[in-house]
């Protein structure tokens, strides 16, 4: 396993060879001082060796097997750092989410990974299925990532996601609920330099990997939308050459230049409401080509359901992640309007 992952430096590939487990766990040393530790299938942890490092780094894609553009930019990352391309600095850990699931070509096998974070893998009908423990697992692994490092750490968690629909705008993040604790406005300018311009704020809390690592770490943890889905290999990646850029340059801690923080660079949005399905005959009364960021007027009928009309609140509502294809209970749809910066700091 030790001398397929050295030679081939693939990481990917190691994974998608063991799509449930590898056999063991293994750990080496490259020639430019990093530590390398493969914890599990698609867990692969970087630490640099004989450097006083203050940032701990978690990079997750693949949490839907089918949202193939992150993966492709982790996977260069990680073949530069195997390939000792890269002079490290930082603690990095990059999770691969849901190895099955990219070999199925989907979003999920049996149940959606990125609803079972922050405990809900334990709850109801409990760790009955894969994404259940691998959930369950991931979460250790943060834990184990961010615990063995103690003092004045900056903890950091970007949840890479492509969106299902096509969005006016293109790479968006989502901002887990922060309760009482601020959010950040460098943050959000370390974002718009990757290319990420526009931010929801979330109203409640969730279920996701990125609130997991926000509400338990204090991690300054994202859901990060690169653009629209893509099947494996077609991705056009010079789209992410600035995402590329900026996290190379975190986890070499070199200076990150970032702009002041500048409201006419940016659109941020508030989730209003998130609306839980009820029916199963829930429909939306638009079409799949009405793109994420579609705004539509109060009193516009959203969707039907149960025989009751789901009507817009505000004066405008724009929509984000519809899907009527969820379970009973779940999300179909995130209903944004306009934020200013009055909870930034
Ligand atoms: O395009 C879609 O409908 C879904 C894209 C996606 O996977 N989004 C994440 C957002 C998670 C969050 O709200 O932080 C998801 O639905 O899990
Ligand atoms: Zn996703």
């Amino acid at each position: 396993m030790f001398h397929e992952l050295k030679q081939s430096k693939d990481f990917l590939a190691l994974t998608l060879a063991h799509p449930q487990c590898l056999p063991e766990a293994f750990e080496f040393d490259l020639n430019n001082q990093i530590h390398v530790e493969v914890w599990d299938t698609g867990v692969i942890m970087f630490e640099p060796i004989g450097v006083k490092h203050s940032k701990d780094i978690v990079l997750s894609c693949a949490v839907h097997g089918n949202e193939t553009a992150p993966i492709e930019l982790c996977n260069d990352l990680m073949t530069q750092l195997l390939g000792e391309q890269l002079e490290l600095k930082q603690r990095v850990l990059f999770l691969i989410g849901n190895p099955p699931a990219i070999h199925n070509g989907t979003r999920f096998i049996d149940e959606n990974l990125n609803r079972l974070f922050n405990g809900a893998h334990s709850r109801d009908k409990g760790l009955c299925n894969p994404e259940r423990i691998r959930a369950q697992k991931l979460e250790q692994y943060v834990d184990k990532f961010f615990s063995s490092e103690s003092g004045d750490r900056h903890r950091m968690h970007y949840d890479l996601h492509t969106a299902i629909r096509a969005s006016k705008h293109e790479k968006f993040a989502i901002y887990p609920y922060r309760g009482s604790r601020k959010y950040s406005k460098e943050q959000i300018m370390f974002l718009e330099s990757c290319g990420v311009n526009t931010i929801l704020f979330h109203h409640e809390p969730t279920t996701t990997f990125s609130y997991f690592s926000s509400e338990n770490y204090h991690a300054d943890a994202f859901t990060i939308e690169l653009g629209k889905v893509f099947p494996m290999g077609q991705n056009d990646m010079t789209r992410f050459i600035a995402m590329k850029e900026m996290l190379t340059l975190l986890m070499c801690g070199k200076a990150l230049q970032l702009p002041a923080f500048d409201l006419k660079r940016l659109n941020l949005y508030q989730v209003c409401r998130s609306l839980n399905k009820r029916y199963d005959d829930f429909e939306f009364t638009f079409t799949n080509d009405v793109e994420n960021f579609t705004a539509f007027p109060k009193g516009y009928t959203l969707a039907k359901e149960g025989g009751e009309e789901v009507k817009v609140e505000h004066e405008f509502e724009s929509i984000v992640f519809p899907n009527a294809k969820v379970p009973v209970g779940q999300r179909t749809v995130l209903c944004l309007k306009s934020a200013d910066e009055s909870h930034l700091e």
